[in-house]
């Protein structure tokens, strides 16, 4: 059994504002004098689910097809925080996880319903004393549903470079909406882009044993 945790990509879902929409185009379609179909996609590197390289943020960061993969697969804990408002913060997170150990990979629910259909500019940022905290304590990957770690209008993108301190990896726009809180084995490899600021990923969630 798995869970798909990663949006559907078509040409009416919501962008960042301003950026790249999806689109398909046909190359070559079936016909008599065509045996095959061929598209041409254009979108963002932040299209759906997608990991963040470094170099998104970073003038010296690599890019998404030199990362490190093994953030991308493996434990993780999904979390539910539907009712933590604007901001998460690490006393939230600290009274909801305590001092038990955690699993190197952390996935945050923040919607109850996941913006399909609408650009939402109100969603939930993730403080950078979270990122540190999640850091100290071995995690290696945060994941969340929301379009970005930092709110919409962040210039200094805080929790990013938290991240990059810490040397961990992001996923963002997961669809975690039927995923029960609990651990689970996460597979979320990136496309092996060269010298690029993200990659759309397939995100998965396979329960233990
Ligand atoms: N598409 C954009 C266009 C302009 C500025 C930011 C974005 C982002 O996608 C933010 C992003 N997902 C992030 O990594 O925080
Ligand atoms: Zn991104
Ligand atoms: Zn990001």
């Amino acid at each position: 059994m798995l869970y798909d945790i990663t949006p559907p990509l078509c040409p009416d879902m919501p962008v960042w504002p301003g950026d790249t929409p999806f689109g398909v185009f046909r190359t070559w379609s079936l016909s008599g004098a065509c045996p095959v179909n061929v598209s041409r996609l254009s979108l963002s590197t932040h299209t759906g689910a997608h990991a963040d390289a470094p170099l998104h943020y970073r003038p010296d960061g690599v890019g998404i097809g030199e990362v490190d993969l093994a953030p991308y697969l493996g434990p993780c804990r999904v979390l539910h925080c539907q009712d933590t408002g604007p901001l998460l913060t690490r006393e939230i997170l600290q009274m909801r996880l305590g001092d038990a150990p955690l699993p190197p990979r952390v996935l945050i629910r923040s919607y109850q319903r996941f913006p399909l259909g609408h650009w939402d500019d109100g969603f939930m940022a993730v403080a950078p004393e979270v990122v540190d905290w999640l850091g100290e304590r071995g995690v290696c990957l945060i994941g969340t549903d929301t379009a970005s770690l930092d709110p919409v209008n962040s210039k200094t993108l805080e929790a990013h470079h938290a991240v990059a301190r810490h040397g961990m990896a992001i996923l963002e726009n997961l669809l975690l909406d039927e995923v029960p809180e609990g651990d689970y084995e996460l597979i979320a490899l990136p496309l092996k882009l060269m010298g690029v600021d993200a990659s759309p990923v397939r995100a998965v969630l396979r329960p233990l044993n």
